[in-house]
C-alpha cells in the first residue's frame, strides 16, 4: 500500500490475522507506533530501546521488531499540516498491521477536538481495555500491604457516556433534546432545562456481553478466582444495572455458572483445572473503598467505560502510581497497546517521567505476539531496576534512600537488570 507520509520498513513483514482470529507472527513483524503528545517524546524512544534490547537478548538476532512510525495528535498536524489530528492513513495502518503501540494523546477540556484516543478505540472497535494492576517490590505505595492488590481491569471501551454523544448547553441540538425529553418523553427531572448540556449513555447487551465474555475467558486462562462486575446499577438501572444483569446472564448461559444461595452471585468451574471461579458484582462507590481496605477480595474486574477510567487510575495509585500502569485496547483481531496515563504536559521533553507504563504496555504486546520469553525479561529488568533504588522522580520522591534517574537512564537501568 502506498502511504503519503508513513514509511513501511523494508526489512519487516506484516502480521496477519486468520479467520479464527489467530495471528501469523513473522520473526520481524512491522509494528506501527504513535510517538504521542507531551511526554510521548520521552517515553516512546525509551520503550523501543528496552523492547529491542529484550528481544535481542532473548532471541539473539533471530527475531527483531521493525518499527514503523504512524502519526496522530500534534505531530500529525506538523507532518500532514492543518487540522489533521488523526490522518486516515494512520487509522488504515493500525488496522492493516494488526498490532500497534501508542504514546498518550492530548484531549482539550470543554471544547476543541474530541478525544483521539476514544476515536481510535471506536473506529477500530477496540472494545476491551485491559489494564493489569500488580505490585513490584520496592515501589513506594500509600498502602501497608500493596502486594495484596493484584487485579486485571476489563473496561468496556466503545460505549457508555464516554462515547461522547453530548450537546453543549444553549446549542440548538441541546434545546431540541430537552424539548423532546420534556414534551415527547414526559421527563420532568431536568432541573434547569434552559441551561443544561445534555449527554447520552448507551449501554448495550452486545457491548456488555462481549466484554464480560473476555473477562471470564481471561479468568479461566489465567487461573483467577473471581470476576467482579462493577456498576452503579442502583441509580442507573437500565444502563449500569442492565450491565450487571447481562453479565450474570452471560456467565450462566455461556459458561454454565450456577447461582450461589439463590443468586445473584454465581460460580463456575474452570474447565482447565476444575477450580471455582466466583462471578460477583459490587456497586462502584463501595468498590472504591473496598479496594483500599480489602484488595485481596478482587481479581478480574469487568466494568463500563467511565467507571473503568476512574478505577484504572485509582488502582494504579495503590501500587505506586500511573508511572508503571500499562494497558491494551483489543478487538477480536486488532490490538493497540498504550499506557494508562496521559500526556503529563508539564514534564514534556524533560527526560524526566517514568517510562515503565509504556514499557509494560510493550511487555503485554510481546506476550500478545507469543514472545513470552522477551516479555518475561522485561518484567525481570523492571523489577530489578525498581529494587535497585535508582528510579525516576515519581518513585524517588517517595523513597528516602533512592537515587533519581532520568527517563532514559531508568530505561538503561532496566536493560542492565535484564
Ligand atoms: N490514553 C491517553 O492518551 C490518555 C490521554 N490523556 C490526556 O492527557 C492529558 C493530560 O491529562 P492529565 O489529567 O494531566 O493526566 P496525566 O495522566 O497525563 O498526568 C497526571 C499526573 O500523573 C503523573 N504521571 C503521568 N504520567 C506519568 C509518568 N509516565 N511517570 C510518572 N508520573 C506520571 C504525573 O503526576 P505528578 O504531577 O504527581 O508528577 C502527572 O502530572 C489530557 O489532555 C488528557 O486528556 C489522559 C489519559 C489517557
Ligand atoms: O482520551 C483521553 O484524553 C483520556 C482517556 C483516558 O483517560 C483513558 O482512556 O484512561
Ligand atoms: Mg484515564
Amino acid at each position: 500500500m502506498a502511504y503519503q507520509h508513513i514509511k513501511v520498513p523494508a526489512e519487516g513483514v506484516k502480521i496477519t490475522a486468520n479467520e479464527d482470529f489467530s495471528l501469523n507472527i513473522p520473526n520481524n513483524p512491522i509494528i506501527p507506533f504513535i510517538e504521542g503528545d507531551g511526554i510521548g517524546v520521552d517515553i516512546t524512544p525509551v520503550m523501543q530501546r528496552v523492547v529491542d534490547a529484550a528481544v535481542e537478548k532473548t532471541y539473539g538476532g533471530e527475531r527483531k521488531i521493525a518499527w514503523m512510525e504512524v502519526f496522530a495528535g500534534e505531530k500529525a498536524t506538523h507532518v500532514y499540516g492543518g487540522d489533521h489530528w488523526l490522518p486516515r492513513e494512520t487509522m488504515e495502518a493500525v488496522r492493516d498491521f494488526v498490532v500497534s503501540i501508542k504514546g498518550p494523546l492530548t484531549t482539550p477540556v470543554g471544547g476543541g477536538i474530541r478525544s483521539l484516543n476514544v476515536a481510535l478505540r471506536q473506529e477500530l472497535d477496540l472494545y476491551v481495555c485491559q489494564r493489569p494492576v500488580r505490585y513490584y517490590t520496592g515501589t513506594p505505595s500509600p498502602l501497608k500491604q500493596p502486594e495484596k492488590t493484584d487485579m486485571v481491569i476489563f473496561r468496556e471501551n466503545s460505549e457508555d457516556i464516554y462515547a461522547g454523544i453530548e450537546w453543549a448547553a444553549g446549542s440548538p441540538e441541546a434545546k431540541k433534546m430537552v424539548d423532546f425529553l420534556i414534551n415527547t418523553m414526559g421527563v420532568s427531572k431536568i432541573r434547569f432545562p434552559a441551561t443544561s448540556g445534555i449527554g447520552v449513555k448507551p449501554v448495550s447487551e452486545e457491548g456488555t456481553k462481549r466484554l464480560v465474555r473476555k473477562a471470564i475467558q481471561y479468568a479461566i486462562e489465567n487461573d483467577r478466582s473471581s470476576v467482579t462486575l462493577v456498576h452503579k446499577g442502583n441509580i442507573m438501572k437500565f444502563t449500569e444495572g442492565a450491565f450487571k444483569n447481562w453479565g450474570y446472564e452471560l456467565a450462566m448461559q455461556e459458561f454454565g455458572a450456577t447461582e450461589i444461595d439463590g443468586g445473584p452471585w454465581c460460580r463456575l468451574q474452570n474447565p482447565k483445572n476444575g477450580k471455582e471461579i466466583i462471578i460477583k458484582d459490587v456497586i462502584a462507590d463501595n468498590f472504591l473503598q473496598q479496594i483500599l481496605l480489602r484488595p485481596e477480595d478482587y481479581s478480574v474486574i469487568a466494568t463500563m467505560n467511565l467507571n473503568g477510567d476512574y478505577i484504572s487510575d485509582a488502582l494504579a495509585a495503590q501500587v505506586g502510581g500511573i508511572g508503571i500502569a500499562p494497558g491494551a485496547n483489543l478487538s477480536d483481531t486488532v490490538a493497540m497497546f498504550e499506557a494508562t496515563h496521559g500526556t503529563a504536559p508539564k514534564y514534556a521533553g524533560l527526560d524526566k517521567v517514568n517510562p515503565g507504563s509504556l514499557i509494560l504496555s510493550a511487555e503485554m504486546m510481546l506476550r500478545h505476539l507469543g514472545w513470552v520469553e522477551a516479555a518475561d525479561l522485561i518484567v525481570k529488568g523492571l523489577s530489578g531496576a525498581i529494587s535497585s533504588g535508582r528510579v525516576t522522580y515519581d518513585f524517588a520522591r517517595a523513597i528516602d534512600s533512592a537515587t533519581e534517574l532520568s527517563c532514559s537512564e531508568f530505561g538503561e537501568n532496566i536493560v542492565a537488570h535484564m
